[in-house]
């Protein structure tokens, strides 16, 4: 099979960004505070500077009931579904499709007043592990989306600013069989979901401007999203 120029990039990071994932808030260090809280939903954020911008990594941990990682995964990662969950964004298109797992987006974000308009062409890739530490233990289901070059998406437009993100999102599925060896209903499983990213600006934009945005906009993108995928699964057959 001949391998795209990305094959190994997307490898490497999908790798190192699970690894990252994986770790709790309290492992990866100090420098993690709590800025959201919402029933099972904790978000995390360091602050964190660039070149005098704002890149706080983020980390959200939350566990949902009655879907499966494989479910919140392909609704994160399929486009046909975005514009029904991602409110921020004014436009989206599939710019390459490399291969099932893996396609390139180009997302252009609705202005937030008052930082001027921006967007962003990241690789996605979609991913099924087994999990090594426990072998008949839950699979592990991630998407990670990373920040690339496109020829057809020079990064300068002019009327906005191309911004820089590399986000995992990575879950795991928990069943706890009925006693009475009926089959598993969506009442048996839940789901453990952590979500990272960071996000780098691109322009610059005041520290207090990009740092309310992210703390109004992420924990409703991901209380949205999560509702959204309970909502399509619902009456359907469960994807493990
Ligand atoms: C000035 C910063 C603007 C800004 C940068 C970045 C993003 C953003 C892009 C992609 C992803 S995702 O997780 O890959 C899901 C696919 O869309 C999440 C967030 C959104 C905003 C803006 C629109 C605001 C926002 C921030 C956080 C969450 C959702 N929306």
């Amino acid at each position: 099979m001949v391998q795209h120029h990305l094959t190994a990039e997307v490898d490497a990071v999908v790798k190192q960004q699970v690894a990252m994932a994986r770790l709790g808030v309290g492992e990866c260090g100090t420098g993690w505070q709590l800025f959201a809280e919402d029933g099972e939903m904790r978000m995390y954020r360091r602050e964190q500077e660039v070149d005098g911008m704002v890149v706080d990594p983020l980390k959200a941990v939350h566990t949902v009931k009655g879907i499966t990682g494989h479910e919140v995964c392909h609704y994160f990662f399929s486009p046909q579904y975005r514009y029904d969950w991602e409110t921020t964004l004014e436009h989206m298109n599939v710019v390459e499709t490399i291969s099932e797992d893996t396609l390139v987006f180009y997302q252009l974000h609705k202005r937030i007043w008052p930082a001027s308009q921006r967007d962003v062409v990241f690789w996605s890739h979609i991913r099924h592990l087994p999990n090594d530490q426990d072998r008949d233990g839950p699979h592990i289901w991630t998407v990670v989306n990373q920040s690339t070059e496109h020829p057809e998406y020079p990064g300068c437009s002019g009327k906005t600013v191309r911004i820089y993100l590399t986000v995992c999102l990575l879950c795991q599925t928990i069943v706890n069989p009925p006693k009475d060896g009926a089959p598993i209903s969506r009442n048996d499983i839940s789901c453990k979901i952590t979500y990272c990213s960071v996000v780098n600006p691109g322009g610059w934009a005041p520290a207090s401007v990009l740092r309310a945005v992210y703390k109004r906009e992420y924990p409703k993108f991901l209380k949205r999203f999560t509702a959204y995928v309970i909502n399509q699964s619902k009456n359907k057959p469960i994807m493990f």
